[in-house]
């Protein structure tokens, strides 16, 4: 499959005291949604504007389809930032038009794209009203029209979803399952487990600046996340011996807490564990292997706090 995009060895830093991205690679394959996560302050948002040319990378380099990042080349990348980009002043039709021009379409281009933007979206009969008289979930999706007005070949989304109501929520989604089920390549950045599981191919995690790890959710799964895990959390001065642990393989243990892994078809062990801590443990929490449980492995972090 070719690659859309290949970011290698990138490192940045806003000053020179503190390095926020270090070095950083990764590639993507065309046609595929990569979703990009890492907890609040990761680098997420500073090396999206390395990949949009907004900032230039203190060493390393980023190649979109085999080019630099030529005036051409960002042509071909759309935006949808995560704080809305609205001109609240002009109405949605015009919003769509002002991006598209900015993105380089010519005047016999415009009217056509600009249908097309809107028509996706499903806001075309409300064009004439400005974006402040929309929903949360129509200004979001307006700014997705905004963002691929130019018919990018790729997209990069930054949480797209955030404030938006369950129905909305889900015609997002689809229209985005549809720009890739077109070939568009897509970089999703999101807080929501299930929207990334369902949405992405390949995931990359980066935490602190570092790309910890990528792959397939399915790698992903199998690498970090093997089996359910169960956090025990002890009562006020009670203490676990010997014997109360045995059998179960630990993976962490504090003063007041213990995580166990919890195999594949083990779950009636829950049950036994429970009946034998009853009075030692005042809280089980179970973490199914799921990717919230991979991102908290790698990160220490919850992957919406
Ligand atoms: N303009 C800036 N000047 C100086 N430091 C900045 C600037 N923008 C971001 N930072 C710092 O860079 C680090 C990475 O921030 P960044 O916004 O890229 O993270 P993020 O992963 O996008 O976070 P979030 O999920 O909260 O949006 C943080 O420590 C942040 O404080």
């Amino acid at each position: 499959m070719a690659t859309a995009l290949e970011c290698t060895n990138v490192s940045f830093g806003y000053d020179r005291k503190h390095q926020v991205l270090d070095d950083i690679t990764f590639s993507i394959d065309q046609g595929q949604i990569f979703g990009l996560l890492g907890p609040n302050g990761a680098g997420k948002s500073t090396l999206v504007k390395i990949l949009l040319g907004l900032n230039k990378p203190g060493g390393g380099t980023v190649r979109w389809f085999g080019e630099e990042l030529t005036t051409r080349a960002r042509r071909r990348i759309g935006y949808v930032p995560q704080d809305l980009a609205l001109l609240y002043d002009l109405s949605a039709e015009d919003n769509v038009r002002f991006f598209g021009r900015l993105n380089g379409l010519s005047s016999g281009q415009i009217k056509a794209r600009t249908r097309a933007a809107l028509d996706f979206v499903g806001l075309w009969a409300e064009r004439k009203k400005q974006p402040g008289s929309y929903s949360g979930g129509m200004k979001r999706r307006l700014n997705i029209a905004c963002g691929i007005v130019h018919e990018p070949d790729v997209v990069i989304m930054d949480e797209p979803t955030v404030g938006v109501d369950p129905q909305s929520r889900n015609r997002i989604l689809e229209a985005i399952e549809e720009l890739r089920d077109s070939g568009t390549t897509i970089i999703y950045i999101s807080h929501y487990m299930e929207e990334v599981e369902r949405l992405c191919s390949s995931l990359g995690i980066i935490d602190d600046g570092t790309y910890l790890c990528g792959g397939t959710l399915e790698e992903l799964l199998s690498d970090y996340a093997p089996e359910a895990i169960v956090n025990l959390e002890l009562t006020q001065g009670a203490s676990l011996h010997g014997d109360d642990l045995t059998g179960l393989q630990v993976l962490e243990r504090t003063d007041r807490t213990v995580s166990v892994a919890m195999p594949d078809g083990h779950l009636d062990d829950m049950g036994v564990l429970a009946d034998r801590l009853d009075d030692k443990v005042q809280r089980f929490t179970y973490i199914p292997p799921n990717l919230e449980q991979v991102f908290f492995r790698l990160t220490r972090k919850a992957l919406r706090d």
